[in-house]
């Protein structure tokens, strides 16, 4: 049998349920009140909100709360450093989505944020997100100096060139040319998997988690990271465009290298149960109630959506 059977089922927990819908909306109660805080033109506040009120699941900062609760930590300390992930992913998708990317008309269920504010205050949107999540981090009143810098220092690197952003840049360069699976990892290892971990660090700097832990739990984050992407490659062939919030088929007709095209659905799925097996074995190096980050775990691998 494989490893992963024993966690694979499609019901949710009421604990998950229930952990997942009060976080989600605890992170989106925050975002009119952090973008009415700065003064700016009408305009990129709407189409800000857009994008951050579109929808979308929330992992990243369900990620962060999840770290806390492990701890029993209580999650107020990690409000704003949640919120500040999610501002960094939800500009990412915006910036994925112009037309010098992905050129994608819908997300989120609704028209691409610059097909309806135009793609000078896309980009600008994007930016404004992006510096504001900095803004927000260091603004902190319940955190620690030092635990500010190595979250903004963590934070930054995933974002960054080093992280996302040269994962992007590599994901584009890659179109039309055939990668093997190493290089494919290397790449969404950075474009996906690095907001992903970086949330789970941030999260365990937050909780004070003891240095072995930390790296536990970033190790954890590298593979739910890769079984996120594997897992939105395989919703993109077999996913409903009601639920996944963008068109079905997006990645061939942007001719992009996925775990499908490579390895076919289920050379994908073999993958996906891979890095969630090992997923799972990191979480054994942690000492507190890893309930809720072992039901994300199988949440991310079983999603719809
Ligand atoms: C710096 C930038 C712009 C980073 C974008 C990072 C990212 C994960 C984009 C979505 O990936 P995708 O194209 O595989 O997913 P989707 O199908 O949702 O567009
Ligand atoms: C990183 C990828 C694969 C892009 C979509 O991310 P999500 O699937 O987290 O998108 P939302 O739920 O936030 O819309």
């Amino acid at each position: 049998m494989a490893p992963y059977q024993s966690f694979r089922r499609r019901n949710y927990s009421v604990q998950l349920k229930t952990f997942m819908s009060v976080y989600k909306d605890r992170v989106e109660e925050l975002f009119p009140s952090v973008i009415n805080s700065s003064e700016m033109p009408r305009k990129l506040k709407e189409s800000m909100l857009y994008s951050l009120e579109a929808g979308g699941k929330r992992v990243r900062p369900l990620l962060v709360y999840a770290v806390l609760d492990t701890y029993g930590i209580s999650a107020e300390k990690a409000d704003k450093t949640a919120c500040a992930i999610e501002f960094i992913h939800t500009y990412s998708l915006i910036h994925d989505d112009l037309p010098a990317m992905d050129d994608d008309d819908i997300r989120r269920g609704r028209p691409t944020n610059h097909r309806v504010y135009g793609e000078a205050c896309a980009v600008l949107a994007g930016d404004a997100l992006l510096t504001q999540s900095f803004q927000l981090i260091a603004g902190d009143k319940l955190l620690s100096a030092d635990k500010k810098v190595d979250i903004i220092a963590a934070v930054s690197e995933a974002s960054g060139a080093p992280g996302m952003v040269g994962g992007q840049l590599d994901d584009m360069e890659a179109e039309g040319r055939e990668v093997d699976v190493e290089e494919l990892e290397y790449i969404h290892a950075r474009k996906t998997g690095a907001l992903l971990s970086v949330a789970l660090q941030a999260g365990a700097v937050i909780a004070g988690a003891p240095e072995e832990e930390q790296r536990a739990l970033e190790a954890f984050g590298k593979h739910i990271g890769l079984s996120f992407q594997i897992k939105d490659d395989l919703l993109d062939v077999e996913g409903e465009e009601s639920e996944i919030g963008k068109p079905v088929g997006s990645d061939e007709s942007n001719d992009k290298n996925t775990y499908v095209r490579l390895l076919g659905a289920d050379g994908a799925r073999e993958k996906l149960d891979y890095h969630t097996s090992m997923a799972l074995a990191e979480l054994e190096r942690v000492s507190g109630n890893t309930e809720v980050l072992k039901e994300l775990t199988a949440y991310i691998s079983e999603r719809t959506k």
